[in-house]
């Protein structure tokens, strides 16, 4: 059973049992382009209590530089090591988990969050951004030629989704020995300030039907983002915390690490999904409406 926070006292307790919390970003700290109301206020108490704050994002759209230009943007206070997202996970995981050999490229759906973060881990790709996969012209199988050096398909939220890029993927996983299904997260939906879209994982969905196969998934809830973390960060599972928005990925994420979890009903989650006669079997420690709540501790007398 969930514990309801309410009380100043409820989040003072929180604040005396965590040193280290994990924020989920989409839906938690903003939407879309918004900050939460209170987000900024709730994470400068949270530093000026000496807690050690870091950002944990699903969106593979951004590289974690692009990320802190958008904290700067929002007047967020955020350092790049600070930031940890699954376009990020994937490159490490690509080049230090698969080894992808240095001959081999990846195959990309996705943006340029994916393509920085593998530029920056030194993987070579093709697709993503390219102009010649973004098109709206029907594939000719008989004028592509197969590049055999491809040795993985990481698929992640790409807003300019069409048959090419669905058409070339499927050649490299079928006719590539070897050739890795990746995702960078498999969100069925993002949420954004205007309302919700398809996430990432319904941009994999088309290939996971052509193919009956599902890929390797990097971003939460999977280890692999939790791994990076702690290549990076020194903490103590036991006294930190996970705020999130979603159930199946921030709360699931948290609670395969070890850590406490915090749900907020800001983004994907609402009240029904957890009281409702279909509530999710994935219960968190603790719920409340928003991270500006946390404020209370502040205003406590
Ligand atoms: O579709 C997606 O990729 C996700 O909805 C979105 O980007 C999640 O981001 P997060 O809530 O993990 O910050
Ligand atoms: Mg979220």
């Amino acid at each position: 059973m969930s514990v309801r926070l309410s009380s100043p006292e409820d989040y003072e307790d929180l604040l005396e049992k965590y040193d280290t919390w994990m924020f989920d970003c989409d839906g938690v700290i903003w939407s879309g382009d918004h900050s939460i109301d209170g987000a900024i206020e709730a994470l400068d108490m949270l530093r000026s209590r000496k807690k050690k704050v870091l950002f944990v994002t699903n969106n593979a759209t951004k590289s974690r530089k692009k990320y802190k230009s958008k904290f700067d943007g929002l007047g967020i206070e955020a350092h790049v090591d600070e930031i940890y997202g699954s376009a990020y996970a994937s490159a490490v995981y690509i080049s230090s988990v698969m080894k992808l050999p240095k001959d081999q490229k990846v195959y990309v759906i996705g943006m340029s969050g994916i393509e920085d973060e593998l530029h920056d881990e030194g993987v070579s790709f093709v697709g993503g951004t390219d102009p010649a996969d973004c098109t709206l012209e029907p594939f000719s199988l008989a004028n592509f030629t197969l590049d055999t050096k491809v040795g993985a398909v990481l698929c992640g939220l790409d807003m300019k989704i069409n048959y090419t890029k669905l058409s070339k993927a499927f050649q490299y996983l079928t006719r590539n020995p070897g050739c890795q299904f990746l995702a960078t997260n498999e969100d069925s939906t993002y949420p954004t300030s205007d309302g919700l879209l398809p996430g990432a994982g319904s941009i994999s969905a088309p290939l996971r039907y052509a193919l009956d196969k599902d890929p390797i998934s990097i971003g939460k809830p999977a280890s692999t983002m939790l791994d990076c973390i702690k290549a990076k960060v020194n903490f103590d599972p036991k006294r930190t915390i996970m705020v999130g928005d979603r159930l199946n990925t921030d709360i699931l994420f948290g609670q395969n690490g070890g850590l406490a979890t915090l749900l907020v009903l800001t983004g994907i989650t609402t009240e029904q999904d957890i009281t409702g006669q279909k509530a999710s079997p994935i219960i968190p420690d603790y719920v409340t409406a928003s991270i500006g709540d946390l404020l209370a501790v502040a205003n406590s007398p």
